[in-house]
């Protein structure tokens, strides 16, 4: 597994070691001893997955201490754009975004530790996207920032036309309306 940091500190890029042969391929999708070497130390306590048809765009999601939650996340099948906003008040880098393509072709994961909005959209149909969290699903303890938020300024690339999007994601609040809880 290679470790990729990036340009938002604790974000971290894991690009897995393939294996392919005349079979198909293999790789380790989660190895403990080499993310706590990238720093990753927390238990993973719950796993999750979703299926999306294309333009399926989930987020800006978090949620507050005691339940904050790291996520490493990777696409099984299919492809996203996915997105990590920093809202650690205390971060040089608060309010800040960085984004990644990950695709069942590049199986390359993506940690996003407790202090971040999370989310994605789908760049093709039929996408499987597989998260390993830090933290058990409480729904009390969500915030959320609505995905075309004028200060955060996104590009997700996609027609807003296009895009399929949950009605309470479609309602989340303003960036400058929220107040952290990091
Ligand atoms: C996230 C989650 C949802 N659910 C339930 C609640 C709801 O009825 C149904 C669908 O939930 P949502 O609409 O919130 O699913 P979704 O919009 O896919 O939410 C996810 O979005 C991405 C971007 C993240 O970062 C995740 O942490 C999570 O917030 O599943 C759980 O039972 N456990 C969970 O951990």
């Amino acid at each position: 597994m290679n470790i990729i940091e990036t340009p938002i500190k604790d974000l971290v890029i894991i690009e897995p070691k393939v294996w392919g042969d005349d079979r198909g391929y293999f790789f380790e999708s989660y190895n403990q001893e080499v993310l706590k070497k990238a720093g990753i130390t927390a238990d993973f306590v719950q796993d999750n997955q979703s299926f999306s048809h294309k333009g399926a765009l989930r987020g800006l999601h978090a949620q507050a201490h005691p339940y904050a939650q790291g996520k490493l996340v990777r696409v099984i099948q299919g492809k996203v754009l996915d997105v990590a906003v920093d809202i650690r008040k205390n971060s040089e880098t608060f309010g800040q975004h960085f984004k990644i393509e990950l695709s069942g072709e590049n199986n390359i994961m993506f940690y996003v530790p407790p202090g971040f909005l999370h989310g994605f959209v789908t760049l093709e149909d039929k996408t499987i996207f597989s998260y390993k969290c830090t933290n058990l699903y409480q729904k009390d303890t969500e915030v959320g920032v609505i995905w075309n938020d004028k200060d955060l300024g996104i590009d997700w690339g996609i027609d807003i036309n296009d895009a399929l999007i949950s009605p309470k994601d479609a309602v989340l609040p303003a960036f400058k309306d929220i107040v952290s809880p990091f």
